[in-house]
């Protein structure tokens, strides 16, 4: 059994970062951890591990750029059009790995992730192929400074879950710089004040936005508007509580371990370790799996 772990997530999200060190996290646990590099614009310079499997090897988004004149988000769209017409070398590539994890490092164009129809396709690709698939979904600690800004991640995080069917864990990334003073109310004029209030974003309390500091220049009709679409998102996020998010500190071991953990949960990893008669393993058996 494969498995495939999708890191996606809005640009500087901490997604790169992310893959290293869990791949890091998993060899100290000795386990194997392969990265699979899908940002045709990525820098090498970010990579701690040269990537197994590279979309740069298929096409090149400079390439693409100076030749078809298209600019840096058409340019990947294009490049993913590519790949989605060349899955057979996605599907060779892939044919070395056997019971590992391979990790995916995404770009972070949004679209991507809400409305582009290729990660789907992708999936259900991964799937044909026999890899249990899930996918984390980055949002960086600083959108707590911002109520709007937060719960704008969180709409995004929802569309994304909504328009990839798998396996879905958010995760809060970069918990380290996160600081709570109790002391300094000027220090979270607007966001996370103490670790109670981190609570509330981990598990996003739509009552954050109403009751927003702030509030003394409503009346305007603009502010009336505001208000009431920030009722409609509450009752959204009332309705469906899809989305709580893993906090992800990398300073701390325990945190990536609790990461992986939920991973390793949410795609029953090993938990098909007892030998099995190989006529039990058709190739279609986990295809339509979860
Ligand atoms: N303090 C802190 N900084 C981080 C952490 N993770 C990433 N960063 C920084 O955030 C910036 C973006 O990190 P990347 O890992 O490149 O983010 P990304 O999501 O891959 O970005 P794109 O691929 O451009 O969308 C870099 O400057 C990282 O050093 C973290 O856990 N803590
Ligand atoms: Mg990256």
């Amino acid at each position: 059994m494969r498995y495939a772990v999708l890191v996606t997530g809005p640009a500087g999200a901490g997604k790169s970062t992310f893959c290293n060190s869990l791949i890091t996290h998993l060899h100290t646990s000795k386990r194997t951890g392969h990265l699979v590099n899908l940002d045709p614009a990525a820098n090498s310079d970010a990579f701690e591990y040269e990537p197994a499997i590279d979309i740069r090897d298929l096409i090149s988004l400079d390439d693409v750029m100076n030749e078809l004149d298209y600019g840096p988000n058409g340019g990947l769209v294009y490049c993913f059009e590519y790949l989605q017409q060349n899955m057979d070398w996605l599907e060779e590539e892939l044919g070395g790995y056997e019971d590992e994890y391979l990790i995916f490092d995404c770009p972070g164009q949004i679209e991507l992730y809400t409305h582009h129809p290729f990660l789907p396709t992708l999936v259900k690709q991964l799937q044909r192929l026999g890899l249990r698939t899930c996918a984390t979904y980055l949002v960086e600690s600083q959108f707590m400074e911002d109520k709007y800004k937060f719960f704008s991640g969180v709409l995004s995080a929802m569309s994304a879950m909504v328009n990839l069917e798998v396996p879905w864990i958010n995760v809060m990334s970069k918990m380290d710089l996160v600081t709570t003073s109790t002391n300094d109310p000027a220090s979270g004029r607007n966001g996370v004040r103490a670790k109670r209030d981190i609570a509330r974003y981990l598990e996003p309390d739509p009552l954050l936005l109403v009751s927003a500091p702030g509030s003394h220049d409503e009346k305007t009709e603009r502010n009336s508007k505001f208000h009431a679409l920030n009722r409609a998102i509450v009752q959204l996020i009332e309705d469906h509580p899809l989305v709580s998010f893993l906090p992800l500190d990398l300073t701390d071991p325990d945190s990536i371990e609790t990461v992986l953990s939920h991973l390793d949960y949410t795609m029953q990893y090993g938990e098909d370790e007892e030998p099995k008669e190989p006529h039990d393993l058709d190739e279609g058996d986990f295809a339509d799996m979860e």
